[in-house]
This record gives C-alpha cells, structure tokens and sequence, in this order.
C-alpha cells in the first residue's frame, strides 16, 4: 500500500463513522474500525468477500449496478437502524468502487435533540439578555462576544449590536474575560475599573466535555461607593439590632434560680424537687399560692432550670394590664389593623417569647374572651395578630400563676375548665409563710443582708427576740410582708445595726405585749414619733414637706424632732 494510501485509511480509521469500500465488482475492501464495531464483525471475515455475502442488507451490488451516484436510505442490520449514505467512485466516468458512511439512526436522533436543546437554550439565553436587569456578557471559546445585556450596554455606551462578534478586550476595559478563557478558572467578585467607576466583576468559565467553550461575566454593582455605602447602612442597622437585641435580653431573662429561693422548711425542699423534675419537661406548669409567696421566683427558677433557659422569660401580668390592651398585648397586631396602631405593627409577648418561656401572672383575672384565645394558642401552638389573616407557629412554654381559688372560679363559671386543664399539667402549690414558719429565721437574714445592701445600711443581724415575733406573726402578706416589714425596721434603725423587737411595727410585737402595756402617754409618744420619722423618710428629710404632710407647722415639727431626739 502507498503512504498516502496509509495515511487516507488512517485518517478514515480515526472517524467516529462507520466507512465501507467495494471494488466494482463488490468486493469489500475496506471497512474501518468504527464500521466493524457497529456491525459487530471481525476484519479477517470481511475482507475481499462479496459484501453481498456478507453485508446483504447494504445492497453495495445494485447500488453500483444501477450506476447511481448517490443513495442515502436507512436499513435494518441486527435489530438496529442504521443510517447509510452511499457513493460511487468514479475514475474518468468509469465505476472503480463504491462507498458507504453509515452510523446507527439512535446516534443521530441524539444529535438532533441535543441540537434542538441547544437552539432551546440559546433562545432563552437571548430572551434573558433581552430582559435582565443585570450588566452580563457572554464570550466565546475566542473571547468574541456573543450576547450583551441591554444593561452593560448601556452602561458602557456603545450599541450592543455592533459590538456582538467584536473580541471583548476592543469593547470592555480591564476586561479578563479572555483570560479566564484560557485559564479555566472563575473568578468571583473582583474589582475591575471601568469608566472611573470600580466595579465587581464575576467572571466563570462554561465547560462542555471539560473544554472551555466560552464565558459570562457579569457586574455585581454598578459602582463600589454604591456597595460600600449600602454595607455601611447594614452594618449600621445590625449593630442597631444587636444593640436592641441585647437591651431585649436584657430585659427578658429569668433573674432568679432555685439558689434565690431561701427555705430550710421540708415543704419547701419537696417543692424545690418537685420544681427541677418539672422544669425539665416542657409542660405548662400551674403554680398556685397566696400573694407573695414567692410564685414569681418559682417561675425564674423553672425557666432558668428548662432547656428553655437560653431563650427569651416573658412576664405578662394578667391583672395589670387594661382589657381592651390585653389581646393586642399577648398577640400582637399588624401595622394599620386599627386607628392609633404603631407604624410598622408591634410583637406580642407570645412571639417575644418565642423559643423560651411566658410567665402568666395573675392568670384568675383573665377575662373570659382572653380565656378562649389563650385556649387555642394553648391547643394550636400558633398566634394570631391582630389584623392578620394567617396564623404563626411559635414554641412556647406557658408558666401561669394566681393567688386565686381557680377551682372555685371554674364552679362558679368564672375560669373556663378546659383552659384550667390545659394550664393545670403540673402544679405547684407554695404554702403560705404561716404553715413554713421554720423558714422565718434564715429568710429573714437572708432579706436583711438584701436590704441593707440595697439601702446602703449597715446591718449586722436580727435579734432572737425579733425572730420570736416574727415566728408568731401569721404573715397575711406572706414573704413580701415581711420583707417590706424588715425594711421598715432597717430605716428605724438610727444608731444600731441589729434589728431589735422595738424596730418592728406595733401590729407584730403587740401579740405578746399583754404583760408589758406601756402607758396610754407612752403609746401615743412612740406612735407619734414613728410617724413623724415616716412622714421624713417619705419626704426625704424635706421638713416643710413632712409638716403639710402631718399638718403641723414647721416650728411644731422642729420642736417634735428635737423631743424625740430624731437623727435626720
Ligand atoms: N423563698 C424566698 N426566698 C427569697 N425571697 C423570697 C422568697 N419568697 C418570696 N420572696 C420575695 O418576696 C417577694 C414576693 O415574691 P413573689 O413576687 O415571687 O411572690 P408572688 O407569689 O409572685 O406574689 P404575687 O402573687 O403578689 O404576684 C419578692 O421580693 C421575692 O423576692
């Protein structure tokens, strides 16, 4: 065979093509690698036999005998389709041989839908050029632009048809679309110059079979000040929020935890166990109690021992708050939803609390309509504001309290039953301070050192004596009485740092007083000069002030401090 001959069968060999040759009289002479895979067939059995023998379904005999020149059909060879195109091969018009291209039809019908995608593609790619906002350009493998936004066009001047077909380095300065051609590499958010202006350039590489094919680019911003200046105004309004986001935590912890709650009573170190096992659950808790006998410490302490005890601790006071406010307090309302409504619209406690624990205090005094809508939030876990048509999930934990019989309220049709079982999953009943009396001793220290830190007063103890009376007192206010009655007996203290029975209020050390009753004179006088003293503290030392208030004259009351040996 000549060299040229060599390279020719070479060069066929080497086409993704399946090529047959005949001589003129139909002899296979030639079929390449691709043909023989196609066909499933060995060379040794085709060569020099009769295609007729072996390739019937070509009809290479007719073909050349009906001297056409050339012939494209379809055949089917071994169950597939394939697809030929033949053609004769002519020496000086005379037939030498014939020769066939053929593949398998699938082949092509994947061809013509990759094709039509393409076309697909292409013409959405122009439709988003067409109408993006965006400053974007695609180049070919070259660097030739193919598509401009209208956008970058604009924004650079020039006419984007007459620029498409141009290299892009002509038409975009700074340009390193070329360059990422050749790398093959992205680049994202790179400063590039343009006009004056500095821009972010991202610029990405498109890849076909792992070749470069061509590149987008497109601009983030128009100009850096314009970024730098909308990062200043986040980074302003971040720091805002994190600023109220804080003050909010602030706010809305749980300041107490079981630590805070001072007893030695055993009814107490049973509520404190019963208290972690039930913090640990997520159930409502119900905790009942006299006024001031410390339910809202309980309340801190469950949150604070929860899981909950990172998120937010809500306290809404059921009681305080005014009827017409108290919806719009626990839900919240949507900007507009009524006259005088806050711009902007405004949380509730429920979504303030959202992750963490609300603390319904004096939830007796709930008005019946409120008791249905916490009901629901109770039962749906959702809220919804006022004024909105959608509701929103929040993950709440309710601790509700009362000094109220609520039973009672329910027989009576005051508290709705089934908002009372909802509430009443767990429950824990604080005993007034009469029933814990053994308690008296170390709260009172403890409310002692509290105060007299609070009030800047030395105060060094409580005598046995005092705690004599105070353990017989019955406590009606319970611990809020006597810390308000320690406080009173630390502001009479004058000269002494040990709080004595004289400090306390007639009412606690007259229980015992039948074998000591001090003359009617005597009474009046210690009664006079302990209200003088409170008129002072209430005025702040203001004599004038503390006269109108106990309608004496001045000079009456000077004369009274002196007689009583009162140290202002
Ligand atoms: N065991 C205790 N140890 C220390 N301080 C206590 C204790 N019990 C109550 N106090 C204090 O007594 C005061 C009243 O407590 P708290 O407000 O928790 O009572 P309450 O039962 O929620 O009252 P109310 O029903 O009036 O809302 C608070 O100053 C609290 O710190």
């Amino acid at each position: 065979m000549s060299e040229n001959k060599i390279d020719l069968y070479n060069l066929i060999n080497s086409l993704s093509l399946g090529v047959l040759i005949v001589d003129k009289y139909g002899k296979i002479i030639y079929l390449n690698c691709e043909g023989l895979k196609i066909l499933d067939l060995n060379e040794i059995k085709v060569l020099n036999k009769n295609a007729i023998d072996i390739l019937p379904e070509f009809k290479m005999e007719s073909f050349l005998k009906d001297n056409r020149k050339h012939k494209a059909h379809t055949l089917k060879y071994n169950n597939s389709d394939i697809i030929v195109v033949k053609k004769t091969i002519t020496n000086n018009d005379s037939i030498e041989g014939a020769y066939a291209f053929f593949h398998r039809l699938s082949i092509y019908k994947k061809f013509i839908r990759q094709f039509d995608t393409e076309i697909e593609t292409a013409h959405l790619l122009k439709t988003i050029m067409e109408t993006t906002n965006d400053a974007i350009v695609y180049v070919n493998k070259e660097g030739y632009i193919e598509m401009l936004s209208k956008p970058y066009a604009e924004f650079l001047m020039i006419d984007r048809h007459k620029v498409i077909g141009k290299h892009v380095t002509e038409v975009i300065e700074n340009t390193r679309m070329h360059t990422v051609i050749k790398t093959g590499i992205s680049e994202i958010a790179e400063i590039q110059q343009i006009k004056g202006n500095k821009m972010i350039a991202t610029r990405i590489p498109i890849f076909v079979n792992g070749k470069v094919v061509g590149a987008v680019g497109k601009v983030l911003f128009r100009d850096i000040d314009e970024l730098n200046a909308l990062y200043k105004k986040i980074s302003k309004i971040e720091k805002e929020l994190n600023l109220y986001k804080d003050e909010f935590k602030k706010v809305n912890i749980a300041k107490y935890s079981l630590d805070n709650i001072i007893s030695k009573s055993k009814s107490m170190d049973y509520l404190k166990s019963l208290t972690k096992r039930a913090a640990k659950t997520n159930s409502n808790i119900l905790i009942l109690g006299e006024s001031g006998t410390g339910k809202e410490l309980f309340a801190h302490a469950i949150h604070n021992l929860s899981e909950r005890a990172n998120g937010p601790f809500i306290k809404v006071n059921c009681g305080a708050i005014p009827y017409e406010l108290l919806e719009s307090e626990l839900f919240g309302y949507e900007e507009g939803s009524f006259t005088g409504a806050a711009k902007g619209g405004k949380i509730g406690k429920f979504k303030a609390a959202d992750g963490g624990t609300i603390f319904l205090d004096e939830i007796g005094d709930l008005p019946m309509n409120m008791q249905v809508k916490l009901l629901r939030v109770l039962q749906d876990k959702e809220i919804e504001k006022i004024g909105s048509t959608e509701s929103e999930e929040v993950d709440v934990r309710v601790i509700a309290a009362t000094n109220r019989d609520l039973e009672k309220m329910v027989s009576e049709g005051m508290f709705r039953l089934d908002l009372y079982y909802r509430l009443n999953v767990l429950t824990i009943k604080i005993p007034p301070l009469k029933d814990r009396k053994d308690d008296i001793p170390i709260l009172s220290r403890h409310l002692v050192q509290k105060i007299s830190k609070r009030e800047n007063i030395l105060v060094n103890d409580v005598s046995d004596k005092t705690l004599e009376y105070l353990k017989r007192y019955d406590w009606p206010g319970n611990v809020r009485e006597l810390e308000n009655i320690l406080e009173r007996a630390i502001n009479f203290l004058d000269e002494d740092t040990i709080i004595k029975p004289e400090h306390l209020p007639p009412r606690i050390t007259g229980i015992k007083k039948e074998k000591n009753i001090r003359s009617l004179k005597q009474t009046l006088e210690e009664i006079e000069r302990q209200t003088i003293i409170e008129s002072l503290i209430f005025s702040n030392g203001n004599k004038t002030k503390a006269a109108n208030i106990l309608d004496i004259s001045r000079t009456s009351l000077y004369e009274k401090i002196a007689k009583y040996n009162i140290n202002i």
